[in-house]
């Protein structure tokens, strides 16, 4: 038995790709059944919950809030290795590394204070996709864990949806955080184990699966806009039902086909969080689960 994907009409628009549309139809299905008490949501945050561009420009990421021309240097040379279709993920996790690093170094180099943290967000253009407070607040309401599994920069993505007043109990973020030094003089460096786009496995088993609020919730709902981001469910323990949306926002034709066969749906420039809006509210505003009771 499966649900009738007519009920969210959403899906149905050219931007969304399904590889196998019954395997959606039946995750969405038994997710709904489970209710929300066996959901969670793991989602990835720079270019997943933020928008890709708006008005034909790119919306910084949470690392180029503090944008030098070093590190757009590194950006314009490294993200294109990031996106190419041509270069496998092991050829690109040591380039992936040495970006990483650099970028961190010129960020402590430039000595970031962290009571200057909520006014450089504020001044920079970061944006959250459109859609964002209902599907925060939705979650929220149904106390539905959200995971934010980010390669950014976790200071500052708090930072960013505490000014869009989304920052709910049910959050809860795994990232490079910096460490701020507040003895000697005010300095950056990061804590723990360094996080970017391939290596995101490793921290779903080192960390994501020791939350506890993430226990015992075998669906999972996984957003991410990078192959890497497939694997922030790694770490759930007797996972069920997982369903994978993921972002194509850019090299569209280049890599349409490996997204497709990857996730389960794919969604083509699309700056919304319309798609994962609609099937929450299918998951958790149906009463379907209530009957199961
Ligand atoms: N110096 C850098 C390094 C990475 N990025 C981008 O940020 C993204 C990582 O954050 P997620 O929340 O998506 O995990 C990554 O995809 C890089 O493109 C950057 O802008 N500058």
């Amino acid at each position: 038995e499966n649900i009738d994907l007519k009920m969210i009409p959403e899906l149905s628009k050219c931007s969304v790709l399904m590889r196998e549309r019954s395997r959606v139809e039946e995750t969405i299905y038994n997710m709904q059944r489970a209710g929300p008490g066996s959901l969670q949501v793991i989602s990835d945050f720079d270019m997943t919950l933020t928008r890709f561009a708006y008005k034909g420009q790119r919306v910084p990421t949470t690392h180029s809030k503090y944008r030098s021309f070093k590190i757009k240097k590194l950006l314009n040379t490294y993200y294109p290795i990031e996106i190419d279709a041509r270069l496998s993920t092991e050829e690109k996790l040591p380039l992936m590394v040495e970006w990483w690093t650099k970028v961190h170094e010129l960020l402590i180099e430039q000595k970031i204070k962290k009571d200057m943290l909520a006014q450089a967000v504020k001044e920079s253009r970061s944006m959250l996709r459109d859609g964002y407070k209902v599907f925060f607040d939705l979650l929220s309401e149904f106390q539905v864990p959200l995971l934010i599994f980010s390669a950014g920069i976790g200071d500052v993505l708090e930072e960013v949806i505490r000014q869009s007043q989304v920052f709910h109990p049910n959050v809860h973020i795994i990232s490079n955080y910096m460490d701020f030094d507040h003895t000697v003089s005010i300095r950056a460096s990061f804590k723990g184990q360094l996080i970017h786009t391939f290596n995101k496995r490793e921290g779903a088993l080192s960390h994501a699966a020791h939350l506890t609020e993430l226990k015992g919730r075998p669906n999972v709902l996984l957003l991410g806009d990078s192959l890497g981001d497939l694997t922030m469910a790694d770490g759930v323990m007797n996972a069920q039902n997982i369903l994978t949306i993921g972002f194509l926002n850019d090299q569209v034709e280049e890599r349409k086909e490996s997204y497709v066969k990857s996730f389960d749906i794919v969604l083509v420039n699309d700056e919304t969080l319309e798609i994962p809006n609609a099937i929450l509210k299918n998951i958790l505003k149906t009463q379907e689960h209530t009957h199961s009771l």
